[in-house]
């Protein structure tokens, strides 16, 4: 009878565990009714039901507590005979259903109930049958009940021992094979349960509390400064006789041959001594921090066997600190949060917050770290440590009823070893039991004892992460198969597990580069940036708008003056007075201006080379091969560069060429250009209406205004009859004239705006300088040159803007489309340089170890989690 009623208290709290961590697995009907009886009173509702059962039926509540979901609020209220025959019909029918072969039934409910994670399926099982149930009556239920189930009991048993073992063995599995290649490398983060709270709050004691042995470093200051990743594995002690190797040589009184652990940094070294695990933890946190009390969050991986232990992985973490003592770093308190929140806040980690019951709840660092990360309290269990400390007369109860910061994992008081009873060296054993005294003696606790204390911690975090963990696999399993992807196609770039190496590679990589290259001049390339210009696009902005804006914003008279085009209009006629001197200023002027041209077009081919030369570096940085072969990647570089070089030197020939083209000889009869004929008359026009010239031509029309389009090609034959006292008015013959606004003679050579006389035959002054100001003729005569000049130079503008990028497009661009296989075949692709070439750099051979070993893990966690 007494086993059955321990294994019915550990039955009860099983689906009291499940059913509050898996209320979404309910049924409507069950899920409604459940809210209203266990919102906010968890561990009442569930006491009431319990008692209340026991109180009706004998040691059979357990069994009730299935069935019962649907009448727990009455019950709560009010007991009533209906009631009580709608649990025994719950009975009645279960065993109805087992009809003569109850301990197989037992198995198939657990079965489902393990498969389906939740307990609605006993619903299913039971049927309500009223009428049946009040004819029998509950002694003769009960007697049945009671016989069955100590028929199942061994069964029950195992199955429940084997229940979480199976499932955290799977994740402590994942972790060590994750540990092996540094468990972020292959970012995937396995559910763990991480310990947190201010420094001593009892965090270790907790540990050692479960794990029943002494084995973690005491201390003042902080004494946890590293994670410790600590995996317990319920391992069932052999039979007596059993071959289990006795630890020899140990100093630990209570060092047991079933009982050993083992660090991950250790492999194949077993400690029965908990003091030696103990001293490991202190050298191996030394060893990674200094003795200065710095912290790391490197972890240390501790893993236990013992057959008093039920599986679980815990991480213990450094407590919470506010001041830096001694040569702490001072920065200690945001470094210690740092560190915890990086484990709490990944959504796989279930968070055990520490916190001393004789201290403020409201003010519990545990706490408010996970709410934090954890707002609904959904993945935080809070554990209420020192209850024994707390003064006479308080208690937690209004905390575990969910009544002060209410956690949908619940609260769980303990009560450790106190300072004192280490410093006497009470063992554990003794603290346990003392702990479970406590609870089932004090008048706040014992009514509720079964909910309270070390190993129903314990077996409420198994429970938890169990089924954490069950909902968690299928993304694991995801994750570990799209991570294998990733780095078997790392591993392909790196040249396969061998590290493949042959010259065929030099020829794939030149006909890749090449290829890509072509793609980005010609835009076709599959990974266009949406965000900026790229490839055949920025040399495409180079010609349409550095170039084409570059090259109109030349204005010629922004260096030629008027008076300087008078003066040459002068000069250009020479000793002989010219009939075409119009003709001829006009030529000087613009073949002056045309060579303005020449650097904005060489200019252009630069920036066209460099952006050659951007492309380039991309296609470096793109194509995977080069991170392996360094030196392939250097020899690249410099063949391709060169290549371009030389390429530069036909480009800026012909372009400069084109520029001696157009100033080589000026075509006055374009179409496009506009006669003297009608410049003269424009100017006329305009003068007549004593309106001043317009600033600007319209460049884009390469004329001056509708219609200035004249076939009649008479530039020179209108300035001869237009011109004929042109000369008179500078050296008409023989006869100085002072007239006003033409040129001066001045025998010093200044160039005040005097008028001297000059006698018949005097000398010339050594320099002679035209008047200031233009006469009217002269004003005409040099807006028509003027209106000439911007005409035709707007001309050789536009042919420029059109003929430079095509220039640069043959003898570059299309050039290095065309031949750049071809060069870097011939440099490349040599017998006595493959070797060299194809040399892997130090970086490459270590990423391929990694990357081999990262994929050794992920296949062996996909073995692992395969059956699952
Ligand atoms: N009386 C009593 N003392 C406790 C209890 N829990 C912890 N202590 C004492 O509180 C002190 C601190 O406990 P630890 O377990 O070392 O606390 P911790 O949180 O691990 O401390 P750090 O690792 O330094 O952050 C020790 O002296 C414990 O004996 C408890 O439930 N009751």
């Amino acid at each position: 009878m007494a086993d059955i009623n321990a294994i019915a208290t550990q039955f009860t709290q099983y689906y009291y565990q499940t059913f509050d961590n898996d209320r979404s697995q309910l049924g409507p009907l069950y899920r409604q009714e459940s809210m209203m009886t266990w919102e906010g009173q968890q561990v009442q509702g569930v006491q009431g039901i319990v008692e209340k059962l026991t109180v009706n039926l004998i040691s059979v509540d357990i069994v009730f507590f299935c069935g019962v979901v649907h009448t727990i609020t009455t019950i709560d209220a009010q007991p009533s005979s209906l009631q009580a025959a709608n649990l025994l019909v719950n009975v009645m029918g279960f065993l109805k259903v087992d009809d003569g072969e109850h301990p197989l039934q037992f198995t198939q409910v657990f079965q489902l109930i393990q498969d389906q994670g939740s307990y609605y399926v006993f619903n299913d099982i039971f049927r309500l049958n009223l009428d049946d149930a009040c004819q029998l009556p509950s002694s003769a239920v009960t007697a049945q009940v009671t016989r069955e189930l100590s028929l199942f009991l061994p069964t029950l048993s195992s199955t429940m021992a084997g229940l979480g073992t199976e499932i955290v063995g799977i994740v402590n599995k994942l972790q060590d094979v994750f540990s092996a290649v540094g468990s972020s490398a292959t970012s995937i983060d396995l559910p763990q349960i991480c310990v947190i709270g201010s420094q001593s709050s009892g965090k270790s004691s907790v540990l050692e509390n479960i794990v029943g042995r002494d084995f973690l470093p005491r201390g003042t200051g902080i004494v946890t400064r590293r994670p410790l990743v600590l995996q317990l594995i319920n391992r069932p002690a052999p039979a007596v006789n059993g071959a289990s190797p006795q630890p020899n040589g140990t100093g630990d009184i209570h060092a047991n041959p079933n009982e050993w652990g083992e660090f991950l940094h250790l492999p194949g070294e077993k400690f029965y001594d908990f003091n030696k695990i103990r001293a490991e933890i202190i050298r191996d946190t030394e060893a990674k921090t200094g003795k200065n009390a710095g912290i790391s969050p490197v972890p240390i991986n501790l893993r236990i066997y013992s057959p008093n232990v039920l599986t679980l992985t815990l991480v213990d973490l450094p407590g919470v600190t506010r001041v830096p003592v001694g040569d702490q770093p001072r920065d200690i308190e945001r470094q210690i949060r740092d560190m915890l929140s990086k484990f709490i806040s990944k959504p796989s980690c279930i968070i055990l917050a520490v916190t001393a019951a004789n201290t403020d709840l409201a003010n519990s660092d545990g706490l408010k770290l996970a709410r934090e990360v954890d707002p609904e309290g959904t993945r935080t269990i809070g554990v209420l440590t020192k209850v024994d400390l707390m003064d006479v007369g308080t208690d937690v109860v209004d905390i575990l009823a969910g009544r002060v910061i209410p956690l949908r994992l619940g609260y769980v008081p303990v009560v450790n070893r106190g300072q004192r009873d280490i410093d006497q060296a009470r063992s554990i054993k003794d603290a346990l039991e003392h702990e479970r005294a406590f609870f089932e003696n004090h008048p706040s606790y014992k009514g509720k004892s079964a909910y309270c204390g070390t190993p129903f911690l314990a077996r409420k975090l198994n429970m938890i992460l169990m089924h954490h963990i069950r909902a968690t696999l299928p993304d694991i399993k995801t994750r570990i198969s799209q991570q294998l992807a990733k780095f078997n196609a790392e591993l392909q770039t790196l040249g396969g597990p061998m590290g493949e190496n042959s010259s065929s590679i030099v020829l794939s990589v030149i006909t890749e580069f090449c290829s890509e290259f072509r793609t980005m001049i010609d835009g076709n390339t599959n990974d266009l940036a949406v965000n900026e210009l790229s490839g055949g696009a920025r040399i495409s902005f180079v010609f349409h708008e550095l170039f084409n804006n570059g090259v109109k914003s030349i204005d010629p008279f922004d260096q030629v003056k008027d008076g300087d085009i008078r003066t040459i209009l002068y000069n250009s006629s020479g000793s002989t007075p010219a009939l075409f001197v119009g003709t001829t200023a006009f030529e000087v002027i613009v073949k002056q201006q045309i060579k303005r041209l020449e650097d904005p077009s060489l200019k252009c081919c630069q920036l066209v080379y460099d952006e050659l030369i951007r492309i380039l570096s991309q296609l470096l940085g793109k194509v995977q091969v080069f991170r392996r072969f360094p030196q392939l990647k250097d020899r690249f570089n410099s063949v391709v560069v060169s290549f371009f070089k030389n390429a530069m030197n036909p480009t800026n020939k012909l372009v400069s060429d084109l520029v001696a083209m157009q100033s080589c000889y000026i075509n006055t009869t374009h179409p496009d250009f506009l006669s003297g004929h009608k410049a003269m008359s424009i100017v006329q026009e305009r003068l007549n209406a004593n309106k001043p010239p317009p600033q600007h031509a319209d460049p884009k029309a390469g004329k001056l205004a509708p219609g200035a389009i004249n076939n009649n090609k008479d530039l020179d034959v209108e300035f001869r009859k237009e011109e004929p006292s042109f000369f008179q008015s500078f050296f008409a013959a023989g006869k100085p004239t002072k007239k006003k606004g033409g040129p001066t003679m001045d025998s010093a050579g200044s160039s005040r705006p005097s008028t001297p006389t000059m006698s018949v035959m005097d000398q010339p002054p050594p320099v002679i300088r035209p008047q200031s100001a233009l006469n009217e003729r002269e004003t005409m005569e040099t807006e028509v040159i003027k209106l000439l000049i911007r005409s035709y130079f707007n001309i050789v503008k536009l042919e420029m803007i059109d003929m430079v990028p095509k220039a640069i497009s043959l003898t570059l661009v299309n050039f290095s489309k065309e031949n750049l296989q071809r060069e870097l075949l011939q440099e490349l692709y040599k017998p006595d340089v493959l070797d060299e070439l194809l040399k892997e750099s130090e970086f490459v051979i270590n990423r391929r170890k990694e990357v081999l070993s990262m994929i050794q893990a992920l296949n062996k966690a996909e073995e692992i989690v395969a059956g699952v």
